[in-house]
């Protein structure tokens, strides 16, 4: 610190210590790698290392924050006017592969990061993969908290502070025409569900701000549908295997209830309506089917299976804790209209109405603003 100015960085209006910057929160899962960086617009009170380390950082912001080729900032999910540590500024939210995390810890060795930052709070599987790494490559101390923990703490802090209304629900989801994205009060949340579709799924019941339980999951999850597609359409990424599934018919694929018994299932007992999916692939086992199948409907097809299993999953364990809401996160929803209304659709068809399905806009990031939550309660321990 320059002398003679005082420490900005620990010293919040409310009376808090905080952390020295820069502010980050991140989370290295199985797939994607989450970012959270909160930027302060009074740079002005900045102390001249703070400032610079800032400007610097900003300057990584303005070209995008390549990490190797692919990272990516979320311009349009940014969050400005945000008050964190007593200080005013904006949220940022990045991603990039995991898969280039060692690309990632090589920028930060080559931009000398830990003259910026001597220690990272990080969360996901990755946090203790890679933990060594960051150690020994780069000189960087990583705080490792619990994936879940930081995905509610996030949950809940970005639905508070998002003025522009973080929570909604598809209004019609079964039709095309008339389905509209609604917005929802999730102000007095509890009891709730969380389903986060990340590589895999872990399922939640969460009872009170801090109080909740990982009650389920599933391995069939995001990195299933995105590993299937590319084994049977020969895509390459999660935008193409999407913009194929919405080119495409699963019911050239799917066997469904009425190609089994020609129309509906309607006994004095059971009714099945004739165009849900019997049999998810049920059509692959004749050799003309597959011929007609177009990667198109193969992509559509695996997008429908593995987003109606993990709805069935999601219902059956909403009915055991006794919960109505259930909120489904997770970059396995980014650009995905389709399982988004999907998942709508079925849990308000098969609870007879009594369950909703919520969505949150910044989808895959709760995880990382946890992270970073956390890393701003450590700044009263240091
Ligand atoms: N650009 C992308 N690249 C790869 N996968 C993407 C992309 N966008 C969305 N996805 C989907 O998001 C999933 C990963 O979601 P998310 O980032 O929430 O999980 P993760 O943290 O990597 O996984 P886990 O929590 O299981 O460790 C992928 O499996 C894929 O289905
Ligand atoms: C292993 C985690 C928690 C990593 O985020 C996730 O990928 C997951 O919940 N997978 C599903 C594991 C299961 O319950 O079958």
């Amino acid at each position: 610190m320059a002398k003679g100015k005082p420490d900005y960085d620990n010293l919040s209006p409310t009376g808090h210590r905080n952390p020295p910057m820069p502010w980050f929160g991140m989370d290295i899962g199985g797939t994607l790698t989450k970012l959270v960086y909160f930027e302060p617009c009074d740079l002005e009170t900045a102390n001249e290392e703070e400032a610079e380390a800032l400007t610097t950082i900003r300057k990584y912001l303005t070209r995008n924050i390549t990490y190797g080729q692919t990272g990516i900032r979320d311009a349009f999910l940014e969050m400005q006017k945000q008050t964190i540590g007593g200080r005013s500024g904006s949220l940022h939210f990045i991603r990039f592969p995991t898969s280039e995390m060692n690309s990632f810890i090589e920028l930060a060795k080559a931009k000398n990061f830990p003259h910026l930052a001597k220690s990272i709070c990080a969360t996901g599987g990755g946090a203790y993969k890679f933990e060594d790494d960051f150690k020994h490559q780069v000189n960087l101390e990583l705080h490792k908290f619990d994936e879940l923990d930081c995905l509610i703490e996030g949950i809940h802090f970005i639905d508070r502070n998002n003025d522009k209304c973080e929570c909604y629900y598809w209004k019609n989801p079964g039709d095309s025409k008339l389905a509209t994205k609604e917005k929802f009060d999730f102000r007095n949340p509890y009891p709730y569900l969380v389903v986060n579709i990340g590589s895999g799924v872990s399922i939640l019941s969460v009872r009170g701000p801090a109080e909740f339980q990982r009650v389920s999951g599933t391995s069939l999850g995001g990195g299933t549908f995105l590993g299937l597609c590319c084994l049977l359409t020969g895509c390459e990424t999660f935008e193409e295997a999407i913009t194929l599934a919405t080119d495409g018919d699963s019911t050239k694929v799917d066997k469904l209830v009425r190609d089994i018994y020609g129309g509906d299932y309607n006994s004095s007992k059971i009714k099945l309506p004739g165009d849900i999916v019997a049999s998810s692939f049920g059509q692959m086992n004749l050799k003309e089917r597959r011929e007609n199948a177009t990667p198109q409907d193969l992509a559509r097809a695996t997008l429908v299976t593995i987003t109606n299993n993990i709805g069935s999953i999601a219902r059956m364990v909403a009915v055991r804790e006794k919960v109505e809401r259930v909120v489904f996160v997770g970059n396995f929803l980014r650009v995905n209209t389709i399982s988004m209304k999907l998942l709508a659709y079925a849990m308000d068809f098969w609870s007879q109405g009594a369950m909703k399905a919520l969505f949150l806009e910044h989808e895959g990031y709760f995880g990382a603003m946890g992270c970073l939550m956390e890393y701003m309660k450590l700044g009263q321990k240091m």
